[in-house]
């Protein structure tokens, strides 16, 4: 087992996000890295436009080659991914899940190593934005640092714990799936109200919101202050902002109500599945 070299199981939307942006990052070289995915054919894609990573004939393969292992399969996949793993897993090993819905014990009863867990945002694939850690209780100072060294790469990485790990996941990695939608229909409305174009909308909108990101990364403003800026008294804004007052108050409690009502169910499912399972 190579201990310099990281294992992604699961090359699907995130792993391969979290895998290119350690690539384009420089942070890791493609021969620090082994691949794995259900369906071969992804992870040989990959391969194919990153001459010298390897791709895993199977889990067990991945298991042997790289003493870190992110794992980027979804929740109910996790019990079959782990049986595939099993064979090859030593307590040398150190296990990243980057979903919430498995508790970092629930992995620990399974595994004979350390487990910890990162939850990535796609605004990683830009390098920015955070990623959440969580971990786990065999996790040593040691692992941390390589942890926050390997997510620094491409992220702010954060620790949260578990009790706010499911909001500040919505807030950071579901969020910019939130946002994109009330300014697409921002976009819609000034399309509907005024004629203007589609793509001329779209155009300002996103420059209005690199323009905003700006201004919070140089901290020239902070969003309540940015508001009040904006807000000239007796002025415009005042007048779309009072609309916005009166509907939006309330829909995000909605919003996490409904994802905390899905992750609790997710929980159930997996617990139900990996409860269900045959003893050796
Ligand atoms: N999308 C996002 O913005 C974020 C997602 N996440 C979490 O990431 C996880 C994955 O999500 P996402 O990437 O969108 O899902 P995808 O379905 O796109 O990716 C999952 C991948 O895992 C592969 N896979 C399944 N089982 C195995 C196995 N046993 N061995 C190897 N590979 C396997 C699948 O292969 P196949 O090609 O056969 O389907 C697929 O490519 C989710 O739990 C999600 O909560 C976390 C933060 C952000
Ligand atoms: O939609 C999902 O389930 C995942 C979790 C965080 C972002 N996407």
């Amino acid at each position: 087992m190579d201990l310099n070299r990281i294992g992604v199981v699961g090359t699907g939307s995130m792993g391969s996000i979290v895998l290119e942006a350690w690539l384009k990052a420089n942070a890791l070289s493609p021969s620090q890295l082994i691949i794995s995915n259900r369906t071969p054919a992804k992870a040989e894609q990959l391969a194919e436009k990153y001459p010298g990573l390897a791709v895993a004939r199977d889990n067990a393969e991945i298991a042997r080659s790289a003493s870190i292992l992110v794992l980027c399969v979804k929740p109910l996949e996790y019990s079959l991914m782990l049986q595939q793993l099993s064979s090859a897993l030593t307590e040398d090993h150190l296990l990243i899940t980057i979903t919430s819905p498995i508790r970092l014990e629930q992995l620990e009863a399974q595994v004979p190593c350390p487990v910890a867990r990162v939850v990535p945002s796609i605004t990683n694939a830009a390098r920015s934005g955070v990623s959440l850690c969580e971990f786990g209780s065999r996790i040593t100072e040691e692992h941390r640092e390589r942890i926050f060294s390997l997510f620094s790469a491409i992220s702010h990485p954060i620790e949260v714990t578990e009790g706010f790990l499911r909001v500040s996941s919505d807030l950071t990695s579901c969020g910019p799936a939130f946002v994109s939608y009330i300014l697409q229909q921002m976009i819609e409305d000034a399309v509907k109200e005024t004629g203007i174009s589609h793509d001329a909308a779209t155009y300002l909108v996103s420059q209005m919101l690199i323009g905003m990101g700006e201004l919070l990364q140089q901290e020239l403003f902070t969003l309540p202050s940015l508001q009040q800026r904006v807000c000239v008294p007796g002025g415009i804004t005042g007048e779309g902002l009072s609309v916005l007052q009166g509907a939006i108050p309330g829909v995000f409690a909605e919003v996490f109500r409904r994802t905390h009502a899905k992750f609790a169910e997710d929980l159930e499912h997996v617990q139900s599945q990996w409860s269900s399972k045959v003893p050796d």
